[in-house]
């Protein structure tokens, strides 16, 4: 066979794939129906050890590795399970609407632009789209119905929380309805034919820049040039024309400036993920059928042993906490208020009656919101 040939055959071949991966997530939907009816969970990691282990046969017998199936199927498990979890909550909440405005920072191309489009595709047929310069002008888009959703970035696994973001969350009556976390691959990207000898000037997001600190060390009489997101930061090499300046952010989106990579994986750390949140002027319900989270701040004043006794309510009642953070009170020095993610739905009885003595506990108690969790762990097919 000519090249060409075999090339049409692959692309004829892909195009089944896609006609096939397209009946099986409209099967995954229909599956979702069924279990609302029937009362029961969306995820069955039961179901996914005998599909994996039956795929992996099946793989073999067609001389594709373990790994290979694996790997793919997870892939694919993970879609039809986030496809599900998108459709339950929205048959829930009442949310059909096919055209949302989510305000987010930065541009197309930055990379809270990117976790807006995976977190909106899954629920909505067209994204007005809201770049922001600021979070503080994001979380106002919404609050003045500007925008019917805002996207936020919470923390990151090279460079912890996001303080500021924590702090808007202190002040705002906005709900947090939902959550995803979204690989980071930090890039150089300048313009073509840029000769990286010749760098004077990195620009990027504050974050990103904390992300890339060690690779920034190495670098020297660089001119580092903080702007308010990354895709501001490729609109202004662009514009500049001068190759002496790059950028740091996602391939993809410098791509739509039409900036060329000159280096992957500048993040301190290898796995690098940032995780964003969603929020809304009105809080949602979260369907038994699907793990959900509450974020909740308090504050339980100064007094010797006070957070340990606060975090025994979560203990005596069986709820799991995912994380703690702590920030400080504007205008209170010393103090601080408590973050909290528990892995637990408001309207358990377990998180009720938490919240109850929490409330006779604390000083001060806020739910910031119960959401669907987006922590879909794969399964391992093992025997
Ligand atoms: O079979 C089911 O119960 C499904 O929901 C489908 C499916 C799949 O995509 O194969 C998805 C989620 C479950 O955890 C198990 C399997």
């Amino acid at each position: 066979m000519e090249l060409n040939e075999i090339r049409t055959a692959i692309s004829e071949t892909d195009q089944q794939l896609l006609s096939l991966l397209s009946k099986r997530r409209k099967l995954a939907l229909a599956v979702a129906e069924a279990k609302l009816s029937q009362n029961k969970p969306i995820r069955d990691q039961q179901r996914e050890q005998e599909l994996l282990l039956s795929l992996i046969e099946k793989g073999k017998s067609l001389e594709l590795d373990a790994h290979y199936v694996t790997r793919l199927f997870q892939v694919v498990i993970e879609d039809s399970v986030l496809q599900q979890q998108a459709k339950v909550q929205g048959q829930l909440n009442g949310d059909n609407s096919p055209v949302v405005r989510v305000a987010f920072l930065g541009g197309q191309g930055s990379y809270s632009y990117w976790a807006t489009q995976k977190y909106f595709t899954r629920r909505a047929e067209r994204i007005i789209e809201l770049g922001c310069d600021s979070f503080n002008e994001i979380v106002k888009a919404v609050e003045t119905g500007h925008a019917d959703y805002a996207v936020l970035p919470i923390e990151n696994t090279s460079s912890g929380s996001i303080n500021e973001v924590y702090d808007i969350l202190q002040h705002t009556r906005l709900s947090i309805v939902g959550e995803l976390t979204h690989p980071i691959e930090h890039c150089l990207l300048g313009l073509p034919g840029t000769d990286l000898t010749k760098i004077r000037q990195v620009c990027s997001h504050p974050q990103v820049i904390a992300q890339c600190s060690q690779f920034l060390l190495g670098l020297t009489n660089v001119k580092i040039d903080y702007c308010e997101s990354s895709s501001a930061a490729f609109a202004k090499v662009k514009e500049l024309q001068d190759p002496s300046i790059i950028a740091i952010g996602g391939e993809e989106g410098g791509k739509l400036y039409g900036l060329e990579v000159l280096t992957r994986q500048l993040a301190n750390q290898k796995a690098n993920i940032s995780r964003f949140i969603v929020v809304a002027r009105k809080s949602v319900n979260v369907a038994k059928a699907i793990p959900a989270k509450t974020t909740f701040i308090m504050y339980t004043g100064q007094q010797p042993g006070a957070l340990v006794e606060a975090l025994l309510v979560l203990k005596q009642h069986g709820i799991s906490m995912s994380k703690l953070e702590s920030r400080p009170i504007n205008g209170n020095p010393w103090e601080e208020m408590f973050y909290v993610d528990v892995s637990a739905n408001l309207n358990d009885y377990a998180m009720t009656r938490a919240l109850e003595e929490l409330n006779n506990l604390t000083k001060f108690i806020k739910v910031l919101g119960c959401y669907p969790s987006d922590d879909i762990t794969p399964t391992q097919p093992e025997r």
